[in-house]
Order: C-alpha cells, then structure tokens, then sequence
C-alpha cells in the first residue's frame, strides 16, 4: 500500500516523533492547530486519518462529514470527546494510548497519597512560612491499610503495581469480571467500601461514572478514608466530597482532577468561585494538581511512540 495516499490531520500538538516518524513511514500528514471544529468538519472528508487530544468533540455531525475516515487517534487515555459507539459503527478504528500515560498516574497517585499521608505538603508551606510544628503534622503509614482502586485498566494496575513494597492490601473493582491480578484481588464494590481505608479512583469518564462518588456512595464506606482521583472530576460530586471533608467520613483528598477545570483560568480564580471549589482551595488536607498526573516528559514521548505503533499496525 502506498502509505502517501493516507492522508493525516493532527489538529494538536503532540511529540515530534509522532510526526517524524509518521512522516518516516511515508504517510501524507498535514497539521492544524487552530482551526475551529466547524472549519475541520468542512475539510474533514479529504482525510483519511485525525491524530486529536481533547481539544473539541468527535461527535455524529463531525463524523458524518468524516466520509473517508478510517481512523481516529487519540493521543491519551480518555475517550469522551468522541462518539466512539458511533465511529465505530461506521468503521472507523479508535486507537487511544493508555499505556502511554499508565506509569505516570500511577507513580503521581503514589505521590498523592504519600503526600497527604505525611502532610507533605502542608509541612512544606508552614516551614517555609516560618512555622516549625511537629505534633499537628504527625502522619499515617501505608503499611497495614487497605487500598481500594475503582477502575482496574492500565491506570489503576499501574497504581496497584507501585503500591507493592508497602505492606498493604490491595483491592479492586471493575465493570469487567477477573480483572484482578498478583497485585490486587477484585472484589465486589460493596466489599471494598466495607473494606478500604483509601479510595483511589481510575475510571473513566462514562454515564455509569459520571458524579459516581456522591454522598450515597460515601456513606457506604465503613471506614473514614482518604481519596485520590486522577481520573475525571465529573466522577466526584465536589460538594458531596466537602461534606464528607467536614465531617471527618473522608480524611483527606488528593485530586489531580477537578469538576470545574473545562472553565476558562478567570472563570475558574477570579471572582466569585464555587462555594465547593472555595472549600477545596482551602482546605488543608486537600491537594489539587492541574491535570498533570500524565503529563511527564517520558509519558509525552511513550504515548506518541504508542500512537505511532498502532496506526502502523492498521496499514501492515
Ligand atoms: O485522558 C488522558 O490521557 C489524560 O487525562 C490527559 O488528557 P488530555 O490529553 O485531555 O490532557
């Protein structure tokens, strides 16, 4: 097959391999970075292949203009900004890039948990401020607790895959049957709400997951815990995770991800804020990150060469 008949869109900015060595392989790869979603619609039939992150959506409309499609590439994880049950009713082939940016989340979900276990955080920023207090950032130890992983694909075995050498139980739970392994052992939901002291969420974001951890699944942990979420914001009702902030029935959270963070940057600071949001700048055992728990140098690399793999693999 002549690969320079496939012609290639990539409407954002990845590694440069991604391009050199598509440009390598002799596929015809064109870039547009600016362009609006109804300006690409309008030229998206002279294409054989997108290369997209998230910056708009792949729904009905795009995809019926998308006449000559064959493949939709996803540089990350998440697929929600497509209509993937549509897309590939028409043929197209999906490639996401999970294994990309599995190492990073769960090496930054480690972090997390690490750094609200010992107040890392907090300390940093008293000391630094000019406090020197011992008693009030006494800590927790991970050996001996119950870690419970909702969302048991690349990201949440490669969470479960770090936790070893720590001395804890590790549990999962999964929509799909037997997808436990040496590192955890899948149980079902309701076992580990009655069994986990931590909460670590690495789902995606789906009908089913969407504002999932409210105040009725809260309410069915036995235990106080802490919860880290480096999935999607839109799983955690914020103001149901303040609720249980204040009242003690969750420790203390690690988000990477947040409920409000498709707002523009002076929607999301300047101004009124959220009362739930507010609560969460705030609050001393919260630690925020801005969306970056696989966002590393190496993971930007991994998920382009991924990228690159699997749209070779369609034209072998
Ligand atoms: O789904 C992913 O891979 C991550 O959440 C990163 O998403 P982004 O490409 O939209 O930044």
């Amino acid at each position: 097959m002549n690969l320079a008949n496939i012609k290639i869109l990539h409407i954002d900015s990845n590694h440069p391999l991604l391009w050199e060595q598509l440009q390598q392989a002799g596929f015809h790869n064109e870039a547009d970075f600016t362009s609006s979603k109804q300006e690409v619609e309008a030229k998206i039939e002279n294409y054989h292949g997108i290369v997209i992150r998230s910056r708009f959506k792949i729904d009905k409309t795009f995809l019926d203009k998308a006449t000559n499609l064959q493949f939709i590439a996803r540089v990350g994880a998440g697929l929600e900004s497509i209509d993937c049950d549509y897309a590939t009713a028409k043929g197209i082939h999906l490639i996401a890039a999970p294994e990309g940016n599995a190492n990073a989340v769960g090496e930054h979900a480690i972090g997390m948990l690490l750094s609200l276990f010992n107040n890392l955080n907090k300390a940093n920023n008293e000391v630094k401020s000019g406090q020197w207090k011992r008693e009030a950032n006494r800590g927790h130890e991970l050996e001996g607790k119950t870690i419970g992983i909702i969302g048991y694909g690349n990201m949440g075995k490669s969470f479960a895959k770090k936790l070893r050498g720590f001395d804890v139980t590790v549990l999962c739970h999964d929509i799909l049957p037997n997808m436990g392994n040496e590192n955890a052992t899948q149980v079902a939901l309701s076992e580990l709400q009655e069994r986990a002291d931590v909460l670590s969420l690495h789902t995606p974001w789906t009908p089913e997951t969407d504002k999932m951890i409210n105040s009725d699944f809260i309410n069915k942990f036995k235990k106080p815990f802490w919860l880290i979420n480096t999935a999607r914001g839109n799983s955690v009702v914020t103001e149901d995770l303040v609720q249980a902030l204040k009242s003690g029935k969750i420790l203390g959270a690690g988000l990477d991800v947040l409920e409000y963070e498709k707002l523009s940057f002076e929607t999301l600071f300047e101004g009124e804020k959220p009362a739930a949001f507010e609560y969460l700048l705030q609050a001393e055992n919260v630690l925020l990150t801005p969306h970056i728990a696989g966002w590393t140098f190496e993971s930007h690399q991994k998920l382009a060469q991924t990228i690159v793999d699997k749209i070779c693999k369609i034209y072998q």
